[in-house]
């Protein structure tokens, strides 16, 4: 589960043109969301494509912890046997979740809320980051907590006997915190309510709707989006067919788009309004991106992306676009390394307290390979057409997406690039390597001697 030992240097260069069809792994958002929202229900629910990485099996096993049973079938998919919302055991152990940011915030929502006693533990990455964002609107609900200085893991939580339903206005753009006070407010009587004065991706809303839960969405005045959550529903079983991962397509996006040559097919990718920003900002760079074969299964759009090499160009990617991109950054800024001129990003503030501080782990990285970039405290600006990039060395901290994304840069630069651990990348993307080695992707275990 956790990668505080034995890292695994990893190179990628430039092979060929990368050229073939691919599906990208299950998004991890819906991952996390089809175990925990199983759990809630009762009876069994079942998930096709489910992402089966470290991160969402440390979900699957929290929710084992609590009860449900969550069992991979004979044909690749899960069923979840949920005990239902306000049946949740105690759980024995001690939860680990690893990596995993989503997993353990939204899971102190739902156990927050339920009166039991929960110790939550993480790597080196997870003890890092800020939990308050979630804890403080659940100490609002009743929920005792005991969380290390700065409300950082390891933390414990008991739930109150009842929880006291919520009015919470979210203070920064972040799914995560909206949809923990939202599973909180699952088992509070009365109604939850929650403003997002900037949206974010909506999975926990539509997936709660299609659990039957009673939910609706309406924009106020100021023109916030108001989620209004009616307590302690019954929740239904749902079969759900996970699409392919957007964030997780981000780096076939830009390998097809900056390997020159290539031509490349991503099949079924989730095409939610709020996880396509990284699409429209490389469409806009001049990204040859063609969108074909849209179409809706489980209330998600979904499309094939078929990306062909292309000269890109540097531009401004409006602020209030992050957070329907946030993920991305790190793969953005290795397109805007090879993209003609500047390529300004502002507004990235969130970045600083994901796996890693981000922006500095992009704008160290994209140094450590002759890349100029400019670093503020919430903007990056790289610029990009540079000759002989590459030959660097790249500290991942503990995080997937520095790690793929630089290798990413590998793959279309003038020499090799090496991340200090390619063995995170488990984290959201396991088949990653194979993925693009069958594109025509070279990578090397270890260091290279070029870099
Ligand atoms: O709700 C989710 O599934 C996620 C929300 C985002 O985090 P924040 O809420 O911290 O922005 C994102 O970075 C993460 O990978 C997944
Ligand atoms: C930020 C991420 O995940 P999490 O917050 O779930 O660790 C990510 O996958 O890029």
């Amino acid at each position: 589960m956790s990668h505080d030992s034995a890292p695994a240097p990893l190179t990628s260069s430039m092979g060929t043109p990368l050229t073939g069809t691919i599906r990208v792994p299950g998004d991890k958002s819906i991952s996390h969301r089809s175990l925990m929202f199983g759990t809630l229900a009762v009876g069994r629910t079942t998930v096709k494509g489910l992402l089966e990485s470290e991160d969402v099996l440390a979900t699957a096993s929290a929710m084992r912890a609590v009860g449900a049973r969550i069992e991979k079938q004979p044909d690749g998919s899960y069923t979840v046997d949920g005990i239902g919302l306000g049946s949740l055991l105690e759980p024995e152990h001690v939860i680990d979740f690893g990596n995993a940011g989503t997993g353990v915030r939204l899971t102190m929502g739902i156990f927050g809320s339920h009166n039991i006693a929960a110790t939550f533990i993480g790597d080196a990455s997870l003890s890092k980051r800020p939990m308050g964002r979630v804890l403080n609107p659940l100490r609002d609900m009743g929920t005792n907590v005991i969380a290390r200085d700065g409300d950082r893991l390891p933390a414990s939580i008991r739930g109150p006997e009842q929880a006291l339903p919520l009015t919470y206005r979210v203070p920064m753009p972040s799914a995560q915190v909206k949809s923990a006070v939202l599973l909180a407010g699952l088992n509070a009587p009365g109604e939850t309510v929650v403003i997002e004065p900037i949206p974010t991706r909506d999975h926990t809303e539509k997936m709660l709707a299609g659990f039957g839960a009673e939910i609706s969405v309406s924009l106020n005045e100021a023109g916030e989006r108001v989620i209004r959550l009616k307590g302690q529903p019954e929740l239904k079983p749902q079969n759900i067919d996970v699409p392919g991962d957007p964030s997780s397509a981000g780096f076939p996006i830009v390998a097809a788009l900056t390997v020159p040559g290539s031509d490349v097919i991503i099949g079924n990718v989730l095409l939610n309004e709020h996880r396509t920003g990284l699409i429209t900002t490389l469409i806009e760079m001049g990204g040859d991106i063609e969108i074909v074969n849209r179409r809706e299964t489980g209330g998600e759009e979904v499309g094939d992306l078929r990306v062909k090499a292309s000269r890109l160009k540097g531009i401004t990617v409006p602020a209030t676009r992050a957070p329907s991109m946030i993920d991305e950054y790190p793969v953005l800024a290795v397109a805007a390394a090879f993209a003609q001129g500047d390529t300004f990003m502002p507004g990235l503030e969130e970045l600083r307290v994901k796996e890693s501080d981000r922006l500095a782990a992009v704008a160290r990285g994209l140094e450590a390979n002759g890349i100029p970039c400019v670093e503020t405290e919430d903007t990056l600006t790289v610029t990009g057409g540079a000759n002989a990039i590459g030959g660097g060395t790249v500290v991942t901290h503990l995080d997937h997406r520095i790690a793929m994304a630089f290798l990413v840069l590998g793959m279309a630069a003038h020499k090799p690039v090496t991340v200090d651990d390619g063995a995170v990348i488990a984290t959201s993307f396991p088949d990653f390597t194979a993925l693009f080695s069958g594109l025509g992707a070279k990578f090397a275990a270890g260091a290279s001697e070029a870099a």
